[in-house]
Parts: structure tokens; C-alpha cells; sequence
């Protein structure tokens, strides 16, 4: 647990919030670049990947994505060219849009052959965790997985991976990708990394737009203990590592002090 605090920033739209974002992905980038020559991320899907393109192509200033290695914070069970499929919204919304001469990032999706909604999860989960275990392995901390960032969003249930609220998996401590198959968001069978691994990494961005997350960011942010909401718990296991990107109409009515 953390005693500092995370760090609330809002801009008056989306353009400002996705040029701050880039200054720090590619802060964030330099770092992990500098340390280990590869860029190790994890990436949610729901309204990401559009503000993540808009954060970082077609800019002056360009990350090397030929050392990135991308992961995924939740996916759900369904096939990789499924509409539900995180995976699908990133390649269709993000990956296909990166100039070939700024290098392809090696993506790291979920095992197609249980990614379906009538088996068990719990093989999807497993086969993931295994994925991060070959690609961790020889790091720092073998206990847990270090991300350089991981890059949220939260819902207006105040979820966030698939993560939520009052939901058994906010106890998970020793495994590092989880399965749900009661997710209260459709579809119900999904894997997510567990808040452990999430709370490990080197920073954490949250993303949250618009004005229907505003009474979950109040929440979060104005009321005792965050409502013990999973995007709370994140804040308060990782502190100032945790930077929350949101606009103006997110973030109306929050008294938290901002920066
Ligand atoms: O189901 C999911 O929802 C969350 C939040 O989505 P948003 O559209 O409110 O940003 C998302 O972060 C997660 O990856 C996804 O599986």
C-alpha cells in the first residue's frame, strides 16, 4: 500500500488530454528504453486505443515502436477478430494505423483456441500468464511481472481491466492473470491481470472522458476510501505511480486537487 498520493490531471478536451499523454508515453518509453531496450506495455480496450492514437500518431515527436511489446491489461474470450475482442479494437483503431517506418510493436494477444465463450476461462488465463512468464523472465522481480506502464481506463461502474467492483478477483494475490466468468459487462467469460500486477508497475495511466464518468470520479476521488472501488484500490496500492488522464466533463464537480 502507498502512502503518496496519484496524481489527477484535467484538460479542457480531449486534443489537450492526448497531447499530455504523449509527453508522458514517451517519457515513460525513454525510461524503460534507457534501462532494458524494450518498451513493455499493457493496454485496455473500451475508449483507449482511439485516444492512445490520437496521443501518439501522426505527431512531430515518435515513439520507437519496433522495441515495444504489447500486452493486454483484460481481454475478453472471443475470437481476435470478434467485435468484443480487445485485441481487435487495438489492431483495428491503433496497430494499423502506425507508419510502417516507425516500426511494428511485437503485440502479445490471448491463445485463440480457448478464446471463446464456452470454455473455461481459467485455460486462457493460464496460457497468458505463462506468456508473461516467458517474457518476464530474467526481471527484476520474478514474483511479480514490472511493467513499464500499464495504460487503463475505468468504467462508470468505476471497473477497471476486468476488475470489478465487490467481484471475488479484488482478492487474487498470488496469481498473475485472473479469469472471470461472471463479468457484469458483456461478454461474461474474460481474463484480466490481477491487482497485484497492476499495483507492480513502473507507472499507470488512467484515461477517463466524458461526462458519464463524472459521479464514478467523485467517487473515486472525493469519498472515503475511493468506495473501495477497483480503480480506489489501484490508486491507493500505487499512489503516485498512478496518473489519471481525464477532460473537463469527467472530471465536473471533483474537489481533489489536481496535478
Ligand atoms: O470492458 C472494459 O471496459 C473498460 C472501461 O472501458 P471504457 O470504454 O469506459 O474506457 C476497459 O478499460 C476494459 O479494457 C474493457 O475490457
Amino acid at each position: 500500500m502507498s502512502n503518496s498520493q496519484s496524481h489527477l490531471y484535467t484538460f479542457p478536451g480531449k486534443a489537450e488530454l492526448a497531447e499530455s499523454l504523449q509527453q508522458y508515453v514517451l517519457k515513460a518509453e525513454a525510461a524503460a528504453l534507457a534501462h532494458h531496450d524494450t518498451f513493455r506495455v499493457a493496454v485496455s480496450g473500451g475508449s483507449l486505443p482511439v485516444i492512445l492514437a490520437e496521443a501518439l500518431l501522426g505527431k512531430a515527436t515518435t515513439p520507437q515502436f519496433g522495441k515495444w511489446d504489447i500486452f493486454f491489461a483484460d481481454e475478453r474470450a472471443v475470437p481476435l477478430d470478434h467485435a468484443d475482442s480487445n485485441y481487435f479494437l487495438l489492431k483495428e483503431e491503433f496497430l494499423n494505423k502506425i507508419p510502417a517506418e516507425l516500426g511494428s510493436p511485437s503485440v502479445h494477444p490471448i491463445a485463440e483456441k480457448h478464446a471463446n465463450q464456452d470454455d473455461d476461462p481459467q485455460q486462457l488465463a493460464d496460457l497468458y500468464q505463462d506468456e508473461l512468464k516467458r517474457a518476464f523472465t530474467g526481471g527484476e522481480n520474478e514474483a511479480l511481472p514490472i511493467f513499464d506502464l500499464i495504460l487503463l481506463g475505468c468504467g462508470p461502474d468505476g471497473h477497471t481491466c476486468s476488475l470489478f467492483p465487490g467481484h471475488s478477483l479484488l482478492q487474487e494475490k498470488t496469481a498473475w492473470v485472473a479469469a472471470i466468468s461472471d463479468s457484469p459487462k458483456p461478454p461474461p467469460k474474460r481474463i484480466t491481470l490481477t491487482l497485484p500486477v497492476v499495483a507492480a508497475a513502473a507507472q499507470i495511466a488512467f484515461v477517463a472522458t466524458g461526462g458519464g464518468k463524472k459521479e464514478i470520479m467523485r467517487d473515486i476521488f472525493d469519498s472515503e476510501d475511493g468506495c473501495g472501488l477497483p480503480s480506489s484500490l489501484v490508486n491507493k496500492a500505487a499512489g503516485d505511480k498512478v496518473s489519471w488522464f481525464t477532460d473537463s466533463p469527467a472530471t465536473e464537480g471533483v474537489a481533489y486537487p489536481r496535478g
